[in-house]
C-alpha cells in the first residue's frame, strides 16, 4: 500500500434532537465541512512500532508491536463492541488513565486498529483538526470517521473512488468508534461526518435533506464531555422514567415538525425559531444546558437577532443561533462583538452541509504539495488553523478525494 495517505471528515451541528436521538428519536444534523479532522498515515521510523501523534490533544505515544502478542484475533464486527478485545486492550492504555481525553482517543484507535489491520506494523498516525475538541461539534465522530476511512483503506476493504457500500462500511466502523468514545451513541454524528450534507436520522436509517439556513455558532470554550453528559441523562431517564421519556419523545416530535417546515418552506424562520426555543427549554429541563449558554440566549433575545439553542451534548461547548430573516447586520455584529470581547467566546459564521469523508493517496507525483501536506502534521512547528485550511481543505473537495 503506497503511503502516506490522507483522510478527513467534517464536524457537524445538530439542529434538532440531541440526546433524544440516543433513545431512538429522530434528529436532524448538518455537516460543517470547513471544520474538519485530518489524518495522515505514514511510515514510522521504526518498522516495529505503531505511533500516534494526536497533536491537538498533545497525545504522542508509541507501542512496540511485540506488546500486541496478547491481543486475541477477533472476528471483526460492526454490531457490538467485543468485550474480550476491550479487556485485552486495557493494559496498553495504562499510561492514559489520568487523562480521559487521551484515554478515549487511544482506546478508540486501538479498538479500530485491532479490528481492521491487526497485523500491520511500522505506521504513524498523525491527526490535526480545525474543530474544537469536546465542544459539541462532533470532533469525536470526525476522528472516528477519519480513522475508519484510513484503516479500511489500509485493509484494502475500500478503494478510491468511494462508493455507496464503502461509505456504509466506513460509517458502521465509525459508529463502533463512537461506542468506544462514549458508550451509547445515536449514530447521527458519524453519519453526518461520513456522508456530509444535512441528514435526518430516524431509527437507524437516514435520509439526506436540503438545508440552507443562516446560522451562527458560538463556542463558549467551557469544556465538557459527551460521555459524562449522556450518562447524566441516562441516570435521569432511569430515575424519572415516565417524565424524561416524554421529554425525549417531545424532542423527537420537534424534529419531525422541523423537517416538515424545512421541506415545505425553509424560509419560515420564525416557526423554526419557535421549535428551537422549545427544544432548548426541554434540553434545559434534563440539565444539559449551562449558565453561559443561557447568557447567549438572553443576548440573542436582547438584540432580537434570532433563536439560540445548545448544539451537541451541551453542558458548555457550542450554541447555534438561527438568524431572523430581515435581521439588521449591525445588531448581529454587536452581538458577536459582545460574545468575543466580553466573554472571550469564538464565533463561527459557517455554511451548513458540504462534503463528507474522503481519502487521498500522496503518490509523490506532486512532491511540493506532498511536502506541504506533511508539514501540516509536523510536531516541531505546529501548523496554524489557517495553514490547515489553506493547504488541506482544498484537497478534500468531494467525497472521493481522488
Ligand atoms: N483532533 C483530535 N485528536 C485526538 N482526539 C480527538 C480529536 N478530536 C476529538 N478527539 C477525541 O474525542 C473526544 C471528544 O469527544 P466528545 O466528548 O464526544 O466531544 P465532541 O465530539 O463534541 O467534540 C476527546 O476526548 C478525544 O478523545
Ligand atoms: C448527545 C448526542 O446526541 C450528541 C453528542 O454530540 P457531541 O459529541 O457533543 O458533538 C449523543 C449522540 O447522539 O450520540
Ligand atoms: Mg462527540
Amino acid at each position: 500500500m503506497p503511503l502516506p495517505i490522507l483522510t478527513s471528515a467534517p464536524g457537524k451541528v445538530i439542529l434538532f434532537g440531541e440526546h433524544a436521538a440516543v433513545y431512538g428519536e429522530p434528529a436532524i444534523a448538518a455537516a460543517v465541512s470547513s471544520l474538519r479532522t485530518y489524518l495522515l498515515v505514514s511510515n514510522a521510523n521504526d518498522p516495529n512500532i505503531i505511533q500516534l501523534d494526536f497533536l491537538d490533544i498533545k497525545l504522542t505515544h508509541q507501542w512496540e508491536c511485540n506488546d500486541f502478542s496478547t491481543i486475541p484475533t477477533i472476528q471483526p464486527s460492526t454490531k457490538e463492541l467485543d468485550s474480550t478485545l476491550l479487556k485485552s486492550i486495557d493494559p496498553l492504555l495504562s499510561s492514559f488513565k489520568s487523562n480521559p481525553l487521551h484515554h478515549q482517543a487511544a482506546l478508540t484507535f486501538l479498538y479500530l486498529f485491532f479490528s481492521l489491520i491487526p497485523n500491520l506494523k511500522g505506521l504513524k498516525f498523525s491527526v490535526r483538526s480545525t474543530l474544537p475538541v469536546g465542544a459539541g461539534l462532533g470532533s469525536s465522530a470526525s476522528i472516528c470517521v477519519s480513522l475508519s476511512t484510513a484503516l479500511l483503506h489500509l485493509a484494502k476493504l475500500i478503494s478510491i473512488p468511494l462508493n455507496k457500500a464503502q461509505l456504509k462500511l466506513i460509517n458502521d466502523w465509525a459508529f463502533i468508534g463512537e461506542k468506544c468514545m462514549h458508550g451509547n451513541p445515536s449514530g447521527i454524528d458519524n453519519t453526518v461526518a461520513t456522508y456530509g450534507n444535512s441528514i435526518l436520522l430516524n431509527s437507524q436509517s437516514h435520509e439526506i435533506i436540503d438545508i440552507d439556513l443562516p446560522i451562527l455558532l458560538t463556542y463558549t470554550k467551557i469544556p465538557r464531555s459527551t460521555k459524562q453528559l449522556v450518562s447524566n441523562v441516562r441516570h435521569m431517564y432511569n430515575s424519572h422514567h415516565a417524565i424524561v421519556s416524554k421529554i425525549l419523545s417531545s424532542i423527537g416530535h420537534i424534529t419531525l415538525e422541523s423537517k416538515d417546515l424545512l421541506l415545505a418552506d425553509a424560509s419560515d424562520i420564525d416557526s423554526l425559531g419557535e421549535l428551537i426555543n422549545i427544544n432548548q427549554h426541554l434540553l434545559q429541563s434534563i440539565n444539559v444546558s449551562h449558565p453561559m449558554i443561557e447568557k447567549i440566549i438572553k443576548l440573542t433575545n436582547q438584540f432580537q437577532i434570532g433563536y439560540t439553542k445548545l448544539t451537541g451534548a451541551g453542558g458548555g461547548g457550542c450554541t447555534l443561533t438561527l438568524l431572523k430573516k430581515d435581521v439588521d447586520r449591525k445588531d448581529v455584529d454587536r452581538f458577536i462583538n459582545i460574545l468575543k470581547k466580553d466573554y472571550n467566546f469564538d464565533v463561527f459564521e459557517t455554511n451548513l452541509g458540504g462534503f463528507g469523508t474522503g481519502v487521498l493517496e500522496l503518490d509523490n507525483k506532486n512532491k511540493e504539495l506532498d511536502d506541504r501536506v506533511k508539514q501540516c502534521f509536523e510536531i516541531k512547528s505546529l501548523a496554524s488553523r489557517e495553514q490547515l485550511d489553506q493547504i488541506l481543505l482544498p484537497l478534500c473537495n468531494n467525497t472521493t478525494l481522488n
